[in-house]
């Protein structure tokens, strides 16, 4: 189903590491659907490059670049400043953030706070920061945050990461009540694999795999980016404080009894050898 295209006219997102990988995605989309665009990252050459993509692909679209450490919380709030002079946004998406592969039991504070403090601070300072102005402002809003898979089931070799994004869901479930009044939404993704540059490198030394999901691929960055552009949208307006996995069944599989994934390949004839060994009773 082809949305209207004019279903995010008129509104204006801020999208954390909106440069690069699935947050450039998203904002292709909403920037494709009629919202004006914000997007922060630290490399400014990175954030430039996406802009003149963005213009390419889009012809029109109204995007503004704001250099910004997330970990440093004076600087989101400055960074804050400097999207609203250009009018308020009502959109955030808490998509920047940090992981790579370890042994958790050999990381240094530096590292565990490199993750924590992008992935979960830093989301948490731009989600009080644009809360605070809609509800001074008597606006409404939406936080879109995405998660990981591991936000719900834990990861072991990226559990900074994993904290931090259980920890964002913890947000998500506990704003949606306190901003309920307010007007303001706050609703999560829990991607599964959705290949870019970044992720692959840093999370998937062996390439990417799919005998663990039963969809039998990777997931279509337009997957990701049509459900994020629903999220926020009025389409979803009585829906806050859920999050919605998107990994082609991944999360059940791997709660499946052992034996699951090797099942996904059975041919008619392993069936039907399965069911002559089974007992009647
Ligand atoms: C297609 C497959 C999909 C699978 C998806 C799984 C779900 C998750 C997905 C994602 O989150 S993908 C997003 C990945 N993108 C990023 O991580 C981008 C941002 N990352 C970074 O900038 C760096 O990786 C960083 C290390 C997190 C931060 O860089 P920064 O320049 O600020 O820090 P450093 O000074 O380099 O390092 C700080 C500290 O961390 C230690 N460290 C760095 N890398 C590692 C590592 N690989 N293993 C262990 N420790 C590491 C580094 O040594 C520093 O500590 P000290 O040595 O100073 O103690
Ligand atoms: N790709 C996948 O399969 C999956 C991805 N995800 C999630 O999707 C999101 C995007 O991941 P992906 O696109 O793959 O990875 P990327 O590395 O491409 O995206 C991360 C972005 O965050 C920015 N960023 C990192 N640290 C900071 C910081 N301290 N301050 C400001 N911006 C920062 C980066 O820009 P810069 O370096 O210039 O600061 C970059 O643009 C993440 O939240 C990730 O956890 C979840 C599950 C699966």
């Amino acid at each position: 189903m082809a949305f209207a295209p004019g279903l995010l006219a008129g509104r204006r997102a801020l999208v954390t590491g909106g440069g690069t990988g699935l947050g450039r995605s998203i904002g292709r989309r909403f920037l494709e659907l009629g919202a004006s665009l914000a997007i922060c990252g630290r490399r400014g050459a990175v954030l430039d490059a996406a802009v003149d993509a963005f213009r390419a692909d889009v012809p029109g679209a109204v995007v503004t670049t704001h250099p910004c450490d997330i970990r440093d919380a004076v600087a989101v709030e400055a960074m804050l400043d400097d999207v609203w002079r250009d009018g308020p946004a009502d959109i955030l998406v808490n998509n920047a953030a940090a992981n790579f592969l370890a042994q958790t039991h050999r990381l240094s504070a530096r590292a565990v706070d490199a993750v924590l403090g992008t992935t979960l601070h830093g989301a948490a300072y731009c989600t009080v920061g644009c809360g605070r102005r809609w509800i001074e402002a008597g606006q409404p809003g939406v936080v879109l945050s995405i998660l990981t898979l591991s936000a719900l089931q834990g990861g072991a070799f990226t559990a900074p990461s994993a904290m931090a994004k259980a920890g964002l869901l913890a947000m998500t479930q506990s704003l949606a009540v306190e901003w309920g009044p307010h007007g303001i939404r706050l609703v999560a993704i829990a991607p599964g694999t959705f290949p870019t540059e970044a992720a692959v490198a840093r999370l998937r030394p062996g390439g990417v795999e799919h005998a663990g999901v039963p969809l039998r691929r990777a997931g279509k960055h337009e997957e990701l980016t049509d459900l994020a552009a629903f999220l926020v949208s009025d389409h979803a307006g009585y829906v806050t404080g859920e999050c919605v996995v998107a990994d082609g069944g991944r999360r059940l599989l791997g709660g499946a009894r052992a034996g699951a994934q090797e099942m996904l390949d059975w041919t008619d004839a392993d069936w039907a050898a399965q069911r002559a060994r089974t007992p009647a009773r």
